[in-house]
């Protein structure tokens, strides 16, 4: 598990050690960290470090500065540094005069940074930070566009410019890194928009033991593998923990086969489903106890209720009966959609062991959503007393008490019909066997997410689209890896 801090809280830290440190030292630091990645990257890149060429997009602030630090420790090693200067009044005075001294070459305008990009092996983005407002202004767009176009690759200093480095929301125009190099801390950006970022390399500046706890925090796999439900010798399949599920409708019998059959294959134990669909589950998944109502079901510990379920009187009336159990519940699509229309189903809801995971059309349901996806789950999680798991490309875990984990994934295959239902059957057998609300949720959305790759075969190569179907038969390969993770 590893920590995300917010600017405002790296910019708190930093200054008790930059009033203890020499003048400049924190950004020296920070700019040999840039230096040390873009060696690494113009050696894997181009097989050497000598006489390659390097255009540094430099800014009008500190980022700028870093950018100025790096160019020098570059020139040291005998690249050849070319910065472009975006503010030229307003650039770093010390890193502009130490990158002047080592013979650095000092651009001014657009066009012939243009002409420097499209011969280089390497762009350093240092037009902003943390600091940063907004898109990219049009001079450093034309910049970004040019290294684009020329396919240079771009190594983001701190964060890829023009994308927001709080909500990880692009400008109008903004930078795509093929790598970021961060200072301190890993900043929001990092993690919600980390297909903008490209693999991120932390460089310690000596803040950490000024950063208060982290506000938001990323499972690994050993955390999650740590937590999976294993069965032990004492344990039958009523101990485990049973699942029931409530899913699917005469229209949509497939989400009532995706979820359970997820559960089936998540954890130990015991499936049981109640629903409508109750012949087409049986005929996919024999172990699957299946009954037509949720009365009927018998005995469960957790209820997944929700994926096809319909939003009429009958899928409010299911949804009633299951929060009237006193279990833990995932309640996801027409679930979240009847808790958005029925206020007193939201009543039942409140402070209950609920996990909610809505794609952000079901989240305005229930919610308001803002460019600040972690902030909105964060205020629906504590306006509503559940857990909020918002899907997307960045999947964001929020409780009510204020814990917070985002699950960046590692594609985009998930962006496919049914694969919610996977997810929701995962994390419903989590909760069954114990898991609280988020660590069910952020473990689900990892394994999930990793189940995706491994079916899709982008663990291996660049992969291909893959059905939710194909997803939901890599959780016993994602589950057996995050096992594997732990030592
Ligand atoms: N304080 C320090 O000593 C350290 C600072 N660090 C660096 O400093 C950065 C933060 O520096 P700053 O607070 O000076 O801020 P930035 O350098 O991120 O950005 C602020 C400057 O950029 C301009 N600007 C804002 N939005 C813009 C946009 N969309 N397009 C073009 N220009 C824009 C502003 O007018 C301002 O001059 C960090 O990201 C990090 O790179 C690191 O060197 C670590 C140490
Ligand atoms: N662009 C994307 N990148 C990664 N994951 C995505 C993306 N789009 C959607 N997902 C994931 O795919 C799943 C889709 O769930 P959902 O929208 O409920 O679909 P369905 O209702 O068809 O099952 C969620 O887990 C979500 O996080
Ligand atoms: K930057």
């Amino acid at each position: 598990m590893y920590g995300v801090w917010t600017p405002e809280q790296v910019r708190a830290a930093e200054e008790p050690v930059l009033a203890r440190t020499p003048d400049g030292a924190l950004m020296r630091r920070a700019a040999r960290g840039v230096a040390q990645v873009a060696l690494g990257e113009l050696e894997r890149r181009t097989g050497g470090v000598s006489g390659r060429r390097v255009v540094v997009l430099a800014g009008a602030g500190n980022n700028g500065g870093d950018g100025l630090w790096a160019g020098y420790e570059l020139r040291r090693r005998g690249v050849a540094v070319t910065a472009v200067l975006l503010s030229p009044d307003r650039a770093h005075p010390a890193g502009l005069a130490a990158l002047r001294r080592q013979k650095g070459r000092v651009l001014l305008r657009v066009e012939s940074g243009v002409l420097a990009i499209e011969r280089a092996d390497l762009v350093l983005d240092a037009v902003v930070g943390t600091g940063a407002r907004g898109g990219l202004r049009p001079e450093a767009a034309a910049l970004a566009d040019a290294a684009a176009t020329a396919g240079v690759p771009v190594l983001a200093v701190d964060t890829p410019s023009g994308v927001d480095p709080l909500t990880g929301v692009p400008g109008e125009d903004s930078v795509q890194a093929a790598a970021t190099v961060t200072f301190g801390a890993r900043k929001p950006v990092h993690v919600l928009a980390a297909p903008r970022c490209g693999p991120v390399t932390l460089v310690d500046i000596g803040i950490g033991p000024e950063l208060p706890p982290p506000p938001v925090r990323v499972l690994e796999a050993a955390d999650v593998g740590a937590r999976w439900p294993v069965p032990g010798p004492g344990d039958d399949k009523y101990t485990q923990g049973v699942v029931g599920v409530a899913a699917g409708s005469a229209t949509y019998p497939g989400a009532a086969v995706l979820a359970s059959g997820a559960a089936a294959l998540s954890t130990s134990g015991m499936v049981r489903y109640a629903g409508s669909a109750a012949d087409e589950v049986r005929a996919a998944w024999p172990e699957i106890v299946a009954t037509d109502t949720v009365g009927e079901a018998g005995r469960v510990q957790a209820w997944v209720v929700g994926p096809g379920l319909g939003t009429d009187d009958a899928g409010a009336r299911t949804l009633g009966d299951v929060l009237d159990a006193g279990l833990p519940v995932l309640a996801d699509a027409d679930a979240v959609t009847l808790l958005g229309t029925h206020a007193e189903l939201r009543e039942r809801a409140r402070n209950a062991p609920v996990l909610i995971t809505p794609h952000a059309g079901e989240f305005a349901r229930v919610a308001e959503l803002t460019d600040d996806r972690v902030a909105s789950a964060q205020r629906a999680a504590a306006d509503l007393g559940v857990t909020v798991l918002l899907k997307g490309n960045a999947t964001i875990v929020a409780a009510p008490d204020g814990r917070t984990l985002v699950h960046p994934a590692g594609s985009a295959w998930l962006a496919t019909a049914g694969s919610g239902d996977v997810l929701s059957g995962v994390a419903g057998a989590l909760l069954a066997a114990g898991l609280d609300p988020w660590w069910a949720g952020g473990c689900a959305a990892f394994v999930h997410a990793r189940a995706a790759d491994i079916g899709a075969g982008a663990a291996d190569g660049p992969g291909s689209p893959v059905p939710a179907s194909f997803v939901q038969q890599a959780l016993p390969r994602a589950i057996r890896e995050v096992r594997e993770a732990v030592r």
